[in-house]
C-alpha cells in the first residue's frame, strides 16, 4: 500500500461540506472533527452557524475539533493559528484543538512549503515546546482541551513527561487493517481517548492507487455485514464504538451520513469484534511517505 504526499486535501465540491455539516447535525451527529489544512472551515461554520440560527443545536450541544497544522509549531504562532480556525468556524472556543503531526514543516506562507524535488521543507521545532503553548489556549479559553494526533507511544510519553495540561486524546489512523491495539492499550493506561480516523478505509483519499487493497470490499468483513444484515460500513463504525475508540467517519452523501449514524441498535459478539481483529495487516492509508526522514516522523522508526 505505497502511497505518495499530496497536498490536494479539500475533494468535496462548493457547497458540499456545508450542506453536509447540516445534514449530519439533523441527523444527530454533535462531534464535528476539523482542521486548518482541510480548507473548509468556513463552510463548516456557515453550517453551525445556520443549524444554531434555526434553533436545531446550541453552541453547547457541538463537540468541536480542530487542528494546529505542519507549518505553525512555532510557540509564538500557535495561537495565532487557533484564531484563524476560531474565526473560520464562527466561534469562541473549541472544545478540542489537537496537533495534526508531530511534524513541523517551514513555518508561514504555503501550508505545503516544498522544496524543488517536491519534498515538504521541515523546520526544526520540537513538538515538546508547541505543547508547551498549546496550554496557553486552554488558559486563554481558546479551546476547552487539547490533544495529539498521529503520535507514537514514544512521543506521547515525552509529551507527558513536559506537560503540566495533558493530551486528552489522541486522534490516530485506525481501521481493521490497522487496529492500533498495543497504542489504544497505552494511550487507555495514560487516560488518553483515541479517535479512529479513516474507520471505513478512506476510500477516496487522492494518493488512492488502483492496487491498493479496499477496506470496505473486503469479503470476510461483507460476510459479516450479511450475518449482521447491516453495511460493512456499519461494522466498521460498530467495531470501534465497542472498543469504546470514538470514531469519524467522513461523508458527503445524506444517505451515507445517516447510515452511519444507524449503528447503535445492533452489537457485534465478542468471538466476531475478536475475529476482526484477526484482518491487521499493519495497513496504513495514510503514512505520510512524504514527511520519511523528519527527525519526527512517527512511523519510520517506531513500531507503535
Ligand atoms: N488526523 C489526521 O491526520 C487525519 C484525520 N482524518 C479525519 O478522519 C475523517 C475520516 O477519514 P477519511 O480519511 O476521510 O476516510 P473514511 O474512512 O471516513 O472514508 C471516507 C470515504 O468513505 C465514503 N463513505 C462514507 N460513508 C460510506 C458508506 N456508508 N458507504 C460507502 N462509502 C462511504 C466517503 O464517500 P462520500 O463522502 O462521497 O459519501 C468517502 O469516500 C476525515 O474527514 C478527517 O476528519 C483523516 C485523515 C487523517
Ligand atoms: O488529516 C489529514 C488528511 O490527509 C493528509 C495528507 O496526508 C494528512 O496530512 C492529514 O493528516
Amino acid at each position: 500500500m505505497k502511497t505518495i504526499f499530496s497536498p490536494k486535501l479539500n475533494n468535496s465540491k462548493k457547497g458540499e461540506v456545508t450542506q453536509a455539516v447540516k445534514d449530519a447535525i439533523d441527523l444527530g451527529y454533535r462531534h464535528i472533527d476539523c482542521a486548518h489544512v482541510y480548507g473548509n472551515e468556513k463552510e463548516v461554520g456557515d453550517a453551525i452557524k445556520a443549524k444554531i440560527t434555526e434553533g436545531v443545536v446550541r453552541r453547547e450541544d457541538l463537540f468541536l475539533t480542530s487542528k494546529l497544522w505542519n507549518t505553525f509549531h512555532r510557540p509564538d504562532l500557535v495561537e495565532v493559528a487557533i484564531k484563524e480556525t476560531l474565526k473560520n468556524l464562527g466561534v469562541d472556543f473549541i472544545n478540542l484543538y489537537l496537533m495534526h503531526w508531530p511534524v513541523a514543516y517551514k513555518e508561514e506562507g504555503e501550508l505545503f512549503p516544498l522544496n524543488k524535488d517536491g519534498k515538504p521543507i521541515f523546520s526544526d521545532v520540537d513538538y515538546v515546546d508547541t505543547w508547551k503553548s498549546m496550554e496557553e489556549l486552554v488558559k486563554k479559553g481558546f479551546t476547552k482541551s487539547i490533544g495529539l494526533s498521529n503520535f507514537n507511544k514514544r512521543q506521547i510519553e515525552r509529551v507527558l513527561e513536559i506537560a503540566t495540561i495533558k493530551p486528552v486524546n489522541n486522534q490516530i489512523e485506525c481501521h481493521p487493517y490497522l487496529n492500533q491495539t498495543r497504542l489504544i492499550d497505552f494511550c487507555k493506561s495514560k487516560g488518553i481517548a483515541v479517535t479512529a480516523y479513516s474507520p471505513l478505509g478512506s476510500p477516496d483519499r487522492p494518493w488512492a492507487k488502483p492496487e491498493d487493497p479496499s477496506l470496505m470490499q473486503d469479503t470476510k468483513l461483507k460476510e459479516l455485514a450479511l450475518k449482521y444484515k447491516k453495511t460493512p460500513a456499519q461494522i466498521l463504525l460498530r467495531y470501534q464504538i465497542q472498543r469504546n475508540v470514538i470514531t469519524i467517519p467522513k461523508s458527503v452523501t445524506k444517505s451515507r451520513i445517516e447510515e452511519n449514524f444507524n449503528i447503535f441498535d445492533f452489537e457485534l459478539s465478542m468471538e466476531d469484534m475478536n475475529y476482526i481483529n484477526t484482518f491487521d495487516c499493519n495497513g496504513r492509508f495514510c503514512p505520510m511517505t512524504a514527511s520519511l526522514g523528519h527527525p519526527h516522523h512517527p512511523f519510520e522508526n517506531d513500531e507503535f
